[in-house]
């Protein structure tokens, strides 16, 4: 069994980046750079003013003095003449500033006459003036290859004048559920049947991801209804399945697949829930076969298929981010398969995270790992610990998951 890091290690490995598409700014939130954004101008374009007041030169500008006002400049409408000796020119905030003048007199430090202005306090040269290329001067690079795009960096793309975007194409997923006692939600079910919560949820978690998931019809547990995917396979940046993945005979994922052409890369990882996970390669198409039961297919989606999007999406797609917490109940001793236990988070008299550990953690629990916050991370032959000491979770909301 292989532990889960060099699992993930192996799956990114095998993975490689969507190609890049246009997209215009209000669709590019959230989407990945492919391409270097490139200022295609020079922001602020002149020097200009920060404040309202008198654009002048701060030599003529002692305590006391009175110039003469010669004109405006309002932001968008610079003014075209000269400021000379003993002039100003009224200025209001984003004002290009004058030829001639070189600092701005906020207008709660003047008095304004017929034509004139009075100097209350001295001004500094530069003192109010925004330099042209403050913020980012054409031919800059403002954002990397390889960013998912903040609301922030959308207002500076748009700032820097470049209305379209190259982003890498969401990863188109493929989700096959498989079994002869499952449903769909809302369907009839079949005598010892239950209803399928593993497409639906999987497809949550993929487009909350930035993935684009399609749900495919269920497949019966019979090798030719299997393998009728297999013609669709190509489709898919990648094909993740659920159920079929254990040792039973009904579990067909492998041999079914396998008579289309099926190479397993890896099965069976050293952890619970989620031990009979497979990867592999269908064509040119990766397969990932996550386990039939609900957690373990939810908690290998967080391990392994977030980070597969990720990285399919053009980012790293790193581990999960951890959290240390304290457990608030004792946790015994390990065994060889790292655990993933659902637990509630809440927040002692210090401030500090709190887990405690649902009582029954059985992989069949959808209610549970939907009223957990969090996966306390056990290594593999971790020693028992007290209630008090520290361990690490992934903090489910931190995904988005
Ligand atoms: N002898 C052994 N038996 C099992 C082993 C093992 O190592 N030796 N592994 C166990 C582990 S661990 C897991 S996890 C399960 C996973 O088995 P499969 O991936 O083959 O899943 P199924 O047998 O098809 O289903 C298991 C369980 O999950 C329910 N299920 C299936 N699909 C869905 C769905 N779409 N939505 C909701 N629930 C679903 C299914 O009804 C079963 O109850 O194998 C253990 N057995
Ligand atoms: O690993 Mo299974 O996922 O323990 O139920």
């Amino acid at each position: 069994m292989l532990p889960v890091a060099d699992a993930r290690a192996r799956i990114l490995a095998a993975l490689v980046p969507t190609a890049a598409e246009t997209v215009a700014l209000p669709e590019a939130a959230g989407r990945v750079l492919a391409r270097p954004v490139v200022a295609r101008l020079t922001q602020p374009p002149s020097d200009v003013s920060a404040m309202d007041g008198y654009a002048l030169r701060a030599a003529d500008a002692v305590e006391g003095a009175t110039l003469a006002v010669i004109g405006a400049a309002p932001a968008g409408r610079p003014f075209a003449g000269l400021v000379g000796p003993g002039q100003a020119v009224r200025i209001f905030t984003g004002g290009v500033i004058p030829q001639g003048a070189d600092a701005v007199l906020i207008q709660e430090d003047a008095t304004p006459g017929e034509g004139t202005v009075r100097v209350n306090e001295a001004a500094r040269e530069g003192r109010h003036i925004r330099r042209r290329g403050l913020d980012f001067a054409e031919g800059e690079t403002v954002l990397p290859a390889g960013r998912r795009l903040t609301p922030r960096d959308i207002g500076l793309a748009a700032a820097s004048d470049n209305p379209w975007l190259a982003v890498h194409r969401r990863p188109r997923i493929g989700i096959l559920a498989t079994g002869d006692e499952i449903a769909l939600p809302g369907d009839p079910i079949p005598a010892g049947g239950i209803v399928s919560s593993n497409a639906h949820a999987l497809a949550a978690m993929i487009r909350g991801a930035g993935g684009d998931p399609v749900v495919l019809p269920i497949a019966r547990d019979d090798a030719r209804a299997i393998a009728e995917v297999a013609g669709t396979a190509h489709a898919f940046d990648l094909l993740v399945t659920t159920g079929g993945a254990s040792v039973g005979e009904h579990d067909l994922v492998q041999k079914a697949l396998g008579a289309e052409g099926f190479e397993l890369g890896f099965w069976q990882i050293a952890m619970r829930p989620g031990k009979p996970l497979i990867w592999g390669r269908l064509g040119r198409t990766p397969v990932l076969g996550l386990p039939g039961n609900p957690v373990s297919a939810l908690v290998c989606g967080v391990l392994f298929l977030l980070p597969a999007i990720a990285r399919m999406g053009g980012l790293p797609g790193d581990a999960p981010p951890t959290r240390r917490v304290r457990l608030a109940v004792p946790l015994a001793a390990n065994d060889k398969r790292a655990d993933h236990l659902r637990a509630s988070l809440s927040t002692d008299a210090e401030g500090r995270l709190v887990a405690t550990p649902a009582p029954v953690q059985d992989s069949s629990m959808i209610a549970t790992l939907a009223r957990a916050d969090a996966l306390i991370l056990r290594a593999p032959h971790a020693p028992a610990l007290e209630a008090g000491a520290e361990a690490e979770a992934i903090v489910l909301a931190d995904l988005g998951v």
